[in-house]
């Protein structure tokens, strides 16, 4: 990480899913990944950073798990989590400050993955441009559009997957994600709600591995990829 100096960053984690598809009999991100929660690897990958400020995360309201963890003993700060992951990142932006935290980075706890070295990056493109932006890598595989036969191969010459983090300008977000969930519009991450507002998002190019634990076989592959890290 350089010595560049960079306004305040509020850092968001929302980890008030319930990891559904995961089908783990717990939410996802409680299991464990080398000996550590899933949760915890994600914090761990922001605290890491020095450019980045406190973390407000975000857990269900019946959160049985999050007690029993380290966590529990460190200085971030919980809000409840909402319906839905939008939900949940907006009730966290209500207890930040603008003036006090220009910028606001969202990061899904259940990617535990994250390089630092694309954090900065991100960071770096963001604050120097003055644009918000995301994490994301380009599609690799031919894409098709159909259900049970393909309707259509979708040109993948400019397709991205976006990861997280997200990265915006606090105020921006808030009006944004407000305004987009009070008019139903589908909003999946922060971009989708800076997009339907007409802000520039940028697409920062970043690891393919920095993958979002979601079904059974990510696990593994997580931890293959952990152990990789590793070397
Ligand atoms: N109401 C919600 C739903 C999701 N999330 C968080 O948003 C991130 C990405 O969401 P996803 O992968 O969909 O997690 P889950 O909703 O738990 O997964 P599923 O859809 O399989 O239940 C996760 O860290 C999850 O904990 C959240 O904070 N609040
Ligand atoms: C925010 C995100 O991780 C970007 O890819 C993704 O939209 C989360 O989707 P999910 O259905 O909530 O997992």
């Amino acid at each position: 990480m350089t010595d560049t100096v960079y306004p305040a960053i509020a850092c968001i984690i929302p980890a008030a899913g319930i990891g559904q598809r995961m089908q783990a009999g717990k939410p996802k991100q409680y299991l464990s990944l080398q000996g550590k929660t899933i949760l915890e690897h994600s914090v761990a990958r922001l605290a890491a950073i020095p450019s980045l400020g406190p973390i407000w995360l975000v857990l269900a309201a019946d959160d049985a798990y999050f007690d029993a963890t380290p966590l529990a003993q460190s200085t971030v700060t919980r809000v409840k989590g909402g319906a839905e992951r939008m939900h949940s990142v907006l009730n966290a932006l209500h207890f930040i400050d603008e003036h006090q935290y220009p910028w606001v980075l969202v990061h899904d706890a259940a990617r535990p993955l994250v390089r630092q070295s694309d954090i900065s990056l991100l960071l770096q493109r963001c604050i120097d441009t003055g644009h918000g932006g995301i994490l994301a890598c380009r599609v690799r595989d031919t894409m098709k559009r159909g259900e049970r036969y393909v309707s259509e191969t979708v040109d993948r010459e400019h397709l991205w997957h976006a990861l997280t983090p997200q990265l915006f300008p606090t105020a921006l977000l808030k009006a944004a994600l407000r305004d987009a969930i009070s008019q139903g519009i589908a909003v999946t991450d922060e971009a989708s709600a800076m997009e339907w507002a007409r802000h520039t998002v940028l697409l920062v190019e970043g690891r393919s591995d920095n993958i979002k634990i979601t079904q059974p076989t990510d696990l593994a592959l997580a931890a293959f990829y952990l152990e990789q890290m590793a070397e």
